[in-house]
């Protein structure tokens, strides 16, 4: 009987090098069922490494991975019917038409979602006919998804499911994976898109360098401390308002003793954690 009551992911201490390249270096996180989880970090930070792991094509060089509370390399044979993967890129035969493949791969499992609704659902009617490899990167993104998701798994993992899509699609596919969540699934997702994480996420792990830096809901994470105010307002300032701001809350602070460290106007944003938790910027 598969244990239900597990993490949908539980990584402790995770290891990865290439040769002597260390990719991830003692990552612990756990993804909690039903949610749609970001794992968040620039180019390089091991997102990818870790998510091959816990689909199992990868076998831990140290430390321990559990998906739905089974060992991925170990148990792959139960794992697989139960999870969907989305790679970054590829996934199809060159020359095979978009439906087709989906088809084919819709027939692999017991229970497939209606294929029609996920051609219709995820815009790929156009291009059904279309061999993989004249189809644009963002169709082959949302054949990618379809392919994941179509034996209804319980959970997914994407790897930078937007990477690349024109702002149309981008929404088409969050609105596509937010359903699935409301439908129980659980997501695994890597970006190093900031909105993409505080948009669709219920929990975000921030990775840099193999490591887990920052942990929590976008709320959380962009919450600040006691000592931050954040002011908003119902509309853009204009330069001389926020000027005015500036001098009236100068005036305040210095009749009582409070000493301003920063004034921004906008909010703090998964960018600023970054910026502030590395020293450098996320998306450079
Ligand atoms: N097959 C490989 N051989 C050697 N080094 C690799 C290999 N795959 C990844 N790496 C290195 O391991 C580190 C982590 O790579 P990984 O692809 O896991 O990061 P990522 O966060 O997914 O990055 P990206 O957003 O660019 O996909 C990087 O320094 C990368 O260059």
């Amino acid at each position: 009987m598969p244990d239900t009551s597990a993490p949908a992911v539980e990584i402790a201490g995770l290891v990865m090098r290439y040769g002597d390249k260390v990719a991830v270096d003692g990552l612990s996180l756990t993804v909690e069922r039903g949610s749609i989880t970001a794992v968040l970090g620039p180019n390089g930070a091991g997102k990818t490494t870790t998510l091959e792991t816990c689909e199992g094509f990868r076998k831990p060089q140290g430390g321990r991975v559990r998906v739905l509370g089974l060992d991925p390399v170990a148990q792959r044979r139960e794992l697989l019917p139960r999870i969907g993967v989305m790679l970054q890129s590829g996934g199809a035969w060159s020359g095979v038409r978009a439906e087709e493949m989906l088809r084919h791969v819709a027939k692999l499992h017991a229970d497939p979602l209606p294929v029609d609704m996920l051609v219709e659902r995820l815009g790929l009617g156009d291009c059904g006919k279309t061999p993989y490899r004249r189809l644009s990167g963002g169709q082959q993104q949302r054949l990618g998804l379809a392919m994941a998701v179509v034996g209804r798994p319980e959970l997914v993992f994407v790897d930078e499911p937007t990477a690349g899509m024109d702002p149309a699609a981008r929404r088409t596919t969050w609105e596509l994976l937010q359903e699935l969540r409301t439908d129980g699934v659980t997501i695994v997702l890597t970006t190093h898109y900031l909105d993409e994480a505080e948009r669709l996420a219920d929990m975000v792990h921030i990775i840099d360098r193999g490591t887990l830096i920052a942990s929590g809901s976008p709320e959380e994470l962009t919450r600040g401390s006691s000592a931050t105010v954040r002011l908003v307002v119902d509309r853009e300032l204009e330069p001389s308002a926020s000027d005015a701001l500036r001098a009236s809350i100068s005036d305040w602070s210095a009749a009582h003793g409070v000493d301003v460290q920063s004034i921004s106007f906008g909010s703090r944003t998964l960018e600023d954690v970054f910026l502030h938790l590395t020293g450098r910027e996320l998306e450079s």
